[in-house]
């Protein structure tokens, strides 16, 4: 039996629909809303026939070296919401003065917030003979849907094949000419890019996002890229966030989310289209948001934009959790990051690369805070939470160290710190923490000597995590630093966090990362 809340008709027609990502009976996200569109389509009212100027969004597209398409989207399935305040006609502008090839415009209402008329108001937007093209993202199942989008100013129209049968996709492509539509044919799976490639469309989209399990796997693109002739267009969408995400040997790349989270997203379009002149060199500073004691508090850093998320077991923390909060706040996180597995560092032999690996790794990722535990203890609570990684506050030692997972070895801003506890392979990131005048460790809201700090990224050769008395107040741009660490003056008491501050904290690091591209690692 095929995925239900879908008009299976025949199974040569649908076989790409049967087993792929979607494994259960119970109907996906995706079946879900390809479902309601089609009932509320099948009762819409035929749209109002309006003239557009359409452009070749064909040669658009194929342009070289690489054409952004942005995307207008409120809120998603995945994410929730993103921007629903958004004005779409200023975004549209936005994007278009930035240099975007195209726009695409959500306008499913009920799980991405969007409308026809904000895509007609992107439309009215932009003007003149080298606008962007505008891209109805929808779920598209029945002819009217494409009148629909001529009527509200698409030049484009995506179509997933996901939710469709291949005759059905056919005809609809076929319709998508008769109208002057161009249609993007999305898909996800080398079954579905087969479909595609049969359908008569000339504009493929690889989805890196399965839109059954919103699972993102980045490397989708360049598995199924080959596949499409040379003189189709070829897209890769989702998941993108800077530069370093590109895909190479597309056409298009398309970006939604990470755009929409941009305070200034002209600049943010520029610096994709710009990806070779500022490469690799560039640094970001890392935010991690540590003492996590909710579900609610952990998603709303990571929707702040935190890179990691830090839940305590150390038993004398009173920010402590227990396993069950702690795979809670590890379940939410992942869902929001949209990955379904912990986090396996590559290998690298300097510690430096190590700590690249992990701030450049698509989070959040949560870690598990421990402190001179026994190591059964810790092994248990790793395995029951599922944290991505674990970071040692006590004085464990290396033998110990070397029998858990990958790790951040805390260490203190005193003279001489314990570079021996450094340098295992598992350890991926130091982070200096202060000590009081009693010699207390961790949460006493002290900031470290930054000279100390200085001192003991050099002798490691590697920038490291800071943490100690850290806010939005404190940041500033150290070179020795990969990542700064905040958890007590996030706080309105111990274990809840002011999520105003958590917000205010990421937004500065972020401001840090852009301004400080003249430092390099050390
Ligand atoms: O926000 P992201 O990760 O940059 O992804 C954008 C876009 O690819 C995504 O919104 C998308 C791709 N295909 C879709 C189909 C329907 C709805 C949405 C989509």
């Amino acid at each position: 039996s095929g995925p239900r809340g879908l008009v299976v008709r025949r199974s040569e027609e649908s076989g790409h629909l049967l087993g792929f990502g979607n494994e259960s009976h119970v109907p996906s996200t995706l079946q879900k809303i390809a479902a309601r569109r089609l009932e509320l389509a099948i009762r819409a009212p035929e749209p109002p026939s309006r003239q557009f100027d359409r452009i070749d969004v064909f040669e658009k597209l194929k342009r070289p070296p690489l054409a952004i398409a942005a995307e207008f989207k409120r809120a998603s399935p995945s994410k929730g919401p993103i921007a629903l305040e958004a004005d779409v006609a200023e975004v549209a502008r936005e994007y278009a003065a930035a240099g975007a090839a195209l726009i695409s415009v959500l306008t499913e209402p009920e799980w991405f917030r969007g409308s026809l008329d904000d895509m007609l108001a992107a439309r009215r937007a932009v003007e003149g003979p080298d606008r962007p093209a505008i891209l109805r993202k929808d779920f598209i199942s029945v002819d009217i849907q494409i009148r629909e989008a001529a009527s509200f100013g698409a030049d484009a129209a995506l179509l997933i094949v996901a939710c469709l049968g291949r005759s059905q996709l056919k005809s609809l492509v076929a319709t998508c000419f008769d109208l002057g539509i161009e249609p993007l044919v999305e898909v996800h799976t080398r079954e579905e890019m087969e479909v595609a490639l049969e359908s008569g469309a000339r504009c493929f989209g690889i989805n890196n996002r399965n839109l059954h399990t919103f699972e993102l796997d980045m490397e989708t693109t360049s598995r199924l890229a080959p596949m499409v002739p040379k003189e189709a267009v070829v897209a890769s969408l989702s998941g993108v966030s800077t530069s370093s995400d590109l895909a190479e040997n597309v056409d298009c790349v398309l970006v939604g989310e990470s755009l929409m989270r941009a305070t200034d997203k002209r600049r943010a379009v520029e610096e994709l289209l710009s990806r070779s002149s500022t490469g690799g060199s560039s640094r970001r500073v890392a935010t991690k948001v540590c003492g996590l004691t909710t579900p609610q508090d952990a998603l709303e850093a990571a929707r702040a934009g935190a890179d990691l998320l830090g839940v305590v077991f150390a038993p004398a923390s009173k920010r402590r959790v227990d396993s069950v909060k702690a795979r809670e706040i590890v379940d939410t996180v992942r869902a929001f990051g949209e990955r379904r597995r912990a986090w396996h560092p590559p290998e690298h032999d300097a510690l430096r690369d190590r700590a690249r690996a992990l701030v450049e790794a698509r989070g959040p990722l949560v870690v598990g805070v421990f402190q001179d535990q026994p190591l059964d203890e810790v092994l248990t609570l790793v395995a029951a939470a599922g944290v991505d990684l674990v970071q040692l506050h006590g004085q464990e030692s290396a033998e110990y160290a070397a029998k858990l997972g990958p790790h951040i070895r805390v260490v203190h801003a005193t003279q001489p710190y314990d570079r021996a506890a450094c340098d295992l392979p598992n350890c991926v990131a130091v982070l200096v923490d202060s000590v009081d005048a009693r010699g207390n460790r961790g949460g006493s809201g002290l900031s470290c000597d930054l000279d100390l700090v200085r001192d003991i990224s050099a002798d490691l050769e590697t920038p490291v995590f800071l943490a100690g008395g850290i806010d939005a107040d404190k940041l500033q741009d150290l070179p020795f630093v990969i990542g700064f660490d905040a958890s007590s003056k996030l706080e309105i008491s111990p274990g809840i966090k002011d999520l105003d501050k958590v917000h205010a904290f990421v937004k500065k690091a972020k401001t840090l990362v852009s301004s400080s591209s003249h430092l390099m690692l050390l």
